[in-house]
């Protein structure tokens, strides 16, 4: 079978080449040396099922953008069909449906004021939330004589980011009263750091048959009080917001995505297609969402914090820039972003660095194609393996280094453009949510630089080795801050 595809490093009978993801973890080496040694598009196999690599941004390009349609689809998962109760949702839908309900998001994300002031005005009431939350941790520190107590920032950046995408898809944040309710769908997306980060559930989720001769419990056993809190968090917000909205108001603005969702629902219902916007595909683009925002913020973010502690001089060399063009404690909004050039950088450089997708999502064809000379039938598995392209040596000389000035031109002094530069991915499936999480990341980061300087507790910096950390997750830190104004 191997010799129908691009060479690639040998599979192991039944795992195929996971096992190399540990070797070491989480994998970005052997991405890179097969990327040497095979070139940009070889194939590795997932299991029992080939998945041709394209690792370069040229190789990119000639695929997932040019051929675009060929790239998009995804493999249907059995697995994650007994999850969703069939195949609902953005992430793992194909054709036609996937593509209805990714314009509709997108509209909507537009709609609710993305590049406009009214979710820039969200994130910074979040801002000054956060703002409240540490100035008290500072007090009660010194109150309390524990100076050197750190501050658990990431809890606190995590209900921010919860309280921006629960305002988007269901109007509201988690005040003081309601933050018990983050904290227990906090707790179920956490499942990739808890219970499901042993391998056997790592290998499950690829493999899902593999729990039948693991020991232990199936992966879908363990997901069953997942499903059964989703569908509940879910069910019930979804519940309790119709009884607000007025169906029948065709003309007002919606003040979130359900309830734009539940409009076109009746449209449509009126028109006689009760399947397109079913109640079970809302409660799944909620949980896809939610997810998929929280997720990757959340874990961006807190990189982002790391590598603030870990290198102070970085730090500095933002907050100089921040005095020249902020001078004093006036919250930062979009509108200066064309001034802060290297607090961009240094955001493109977290990214770049925190490289939060090792693999990418896996994709398949949509039909026959040709690739290096390959003939590539209808649904073969193809992934756009974007964290070889951030860390390739051409684009980023020295690229395991964190250098926030790579991002910056020498002569003009301005952010340079490096198209090397893809954290949101490529082609059609492209992350819908890249404007938000840029406004996020651009607002949180300058506002908190320019009000605190953020040093390690104690226990110093914390670890931001990868391979030693064993998983794409730092372990829990806590810093210090000192307020700058
Ligand atoms: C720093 C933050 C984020 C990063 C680095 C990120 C990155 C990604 C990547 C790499 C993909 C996979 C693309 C592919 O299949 O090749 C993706 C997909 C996706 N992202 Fe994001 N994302 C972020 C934030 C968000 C936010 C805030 C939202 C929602 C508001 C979001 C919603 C989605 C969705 C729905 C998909 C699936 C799209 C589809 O299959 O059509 N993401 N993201």
């Amino acid at each position: 079978k191997r010799r129908n595809f691009p060479p690639g490093p040998i599979p192991l009978p039944l795992i195929g080449n996971l096992l190399s993801l540990r070797n070491p973890p989480p994998g970005y080496e052997a991405f890179i040396y097969w990327r040497k040694k095979y070139g940009d598009i070889y194939t590795f196999w997932v299991g029992t099922r080939p998945y041709l690599l394209i690792s370069g941004l040229e190789a990119l390009k000639e695929t997932f953008v040019k051929d675009g349609e060929v790239y998009a689809d995804k493999k249907p998962m059995s697995f994650q069909e007994s999850f969703r109760g069939g195949s609902f949702g953005i992430v793992e839908t194909n054709g036609d449906f996937w593509r209805t309900h990714r314009r509709f998001a997108l509209h909507q994300f537009k709609d609710f004021g993305l590049g406009k002031d009214r979710m820039q005005e969200r994130i910074l009431i979040e801002i000054r939330d956060i703002f409240e939350r540490c100035d008290q941790k500072i007090l009660e520190g010194q109150a309390q004589d524990e100076k050197n107590k750190g501050i658990f920032l990431k809890d606190i950046f995590d209900q921010a980011i919860g309280n921006i995408i629960n305002q988007m898809m269901f109007g509201y944040r988690f005040e003081k009263s309601r933050s018990s309710e983050f904290q227990k769908i906090r707790k179920f997306f956490d499942f990739q750091t808890g219970e499901f980060a042993t391998f056997s559930m790592r290998v499950q989720f690829f493999l899902p048959w593999m729990g039948y001769i693991l020991p232990g419990p199936t992966i879908l056993e363990r997901f069953e009080k997942y499903r059964i809190g989703f569908t509940e968090f879910f069910g019930k917000q979804i519940a309790d917001h119709k009884l607000e909205i007025d169906l029948d108001d065709e003309d007002g603005e919606n003040k979130d995505y359900v309830e734009a969702y539940l409009k076109e629902q009746k449209r449509r219902e009126a028109d006689g297609d009760f399947e397109t916007f079913s109640n079970v595909q809302l409660s799944n683009m909620c949980l896809d969402l939610w997810f998929a925002a929280l997720m990757t913020t959340s874990n961006t973010t807190n990189w982002g914090m790391a590598y603030v502690v870990n290198y102070l001089e970085e730090q500095k060399w933002v907050q100089e820039e921040l005095d020249r063009v902020v001078a004093g404690d006036r919250l930062i909004t979009t509108a200066d972003r064309a001034d802060l050039q290297r607090t961009q950088a240094f955001l493109n450089e977290i990214q770049r660095c925190a490289n939060i997708v090792p693999l990418n999502l896996l994709h398949m064809t949509t039909r026959d194609t040709l690739i290096n000379g390959y003939q590539i039938k209808k649904g073969t598995g193809v992934v756009a393996q974007i964290s070889t392209v951030l860390l390739d040596e051409k684009a980023f000389p020295d690229p395991w280094k964190f250098n926030p000035s790579r991002f910056i031109d020498e002569e003009s002094g301005k952010l340079k453009k490096i198209e090397e530069f893809i954290p949101f991915s490529i082609g059609k499936r492209q992350c819908p949510g890249e404007g938000l999480a840029k406004m996020e990341l651009f607002l949180f980061f300058a506002n908190f630089l320019n009000r605190y300087e953020v040093l390690p507790d104690e226990n110093g910096p914390p670890c931001i080795v990868k391979s030693e950390l064993g998983s794409m997750h730092t372990k829990d830190f806590n810093v210090k801050l000192r307020r700058r104004h």
